[in-house]
């Protein structure tokens, strides 16, 4: 696929990717090289400018608008800003992810207890994100990406503003959604971390594919 914005700038050039249930991948590459436009192009929040994106045999650049929100809940998204909802407590944050695809409250009473002690919050469950260190904060929004139970979790430099233990902490979760079955895309500057994890790494550099490497470094 292609992407140039409307100013022209040509942010993907020509990127021609498989990755395959289960797996998990890093994206690496320069400050610029196009890794927050291809996790958009996934999520169907760009379109690419030329070129089909398949989700699940599905092609979502043709997908009706109307069914956006059905690719939305199979895969879930951690960003590095956490982007939780300031007013709600934790549980609530994590709930609010089940109400808005009308789950019912049974399911979300049983569900959303369940995520948060898998990402070690069940303490914290009734505070308030700014009663929270980065790190809490991250683990809310990645226990909110998963309560739907995606097929993949895309996460965008999720330790982008976290110090190197918590990141560490974040990974090591990550790489255990992984291994329960879950695919995993990870955009990173974190070099040590993918240096150590040795998976599979895609490096974009101007737009382009560079290098697609199994158990690379960065
Ligand atoms: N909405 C937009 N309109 C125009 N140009 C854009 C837009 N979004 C991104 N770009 C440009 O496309 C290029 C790729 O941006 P992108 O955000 O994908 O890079 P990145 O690899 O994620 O960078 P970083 O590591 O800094 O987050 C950049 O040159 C950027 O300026």
């Amino acid at each position: 696929m292609t992407k140039i914005y409307s100013g022209g700038h040509v942010a993907l050039q020509d990127i021609t990717v498989k990755i395959q249930k289960g797996e998990f991948v890093f994206i690496v590459g320069p400050s610029g090289a196009g890794k927050s436009t291809f996790i958009k192009l996934l999520i169907r929040e760009e379109m690419p400018t030329k070129g089909q994106i398949f989700f699940n045999g599905k092609n979502i650049t043709r997908m009706r608008h109307s069914q956006v929100p059905f690719l939305r809940r199979r895969i879930g998204v951690v960003f590095q800003d956490f982007r939780l909802l300031p007013q709600k407590t934790v549980y609530e944050n994590v709930a609010f992810a089940m109400e808005v695809i009308e789950a019912p409250l049974r399911e979300i009473k049983k569900r959303v207890p369940r995520v948060l002690e898998m990402v070690g919050l069940s303490h914290k469950m009734n505070a308030k994100p700014h009663e929270l260190s980065g790190g809490e904060q991250q683990r809310v929004s990645l226990a909110r990406a998963l309560v739907n139970n995606p097929d993949v979790i895309i996460a965008d430099e999720p330790t982008g503003n976290l110090d190197p233990d918590t990141s560490w902490e974040i990974m090591k979760l990550l790489n255990e959604i992984n291994m329960n079955g879950t695919t995993l895309i990870v955009a990173t500057h974190a070099k040590d971390i993918v240096n150590a994890m040795r998976k599979r790494v895609l490096q974009l550099d101007s737009g382009k594919l560079v290098r697609d490497e199994e158990r690379g470094v960065y």
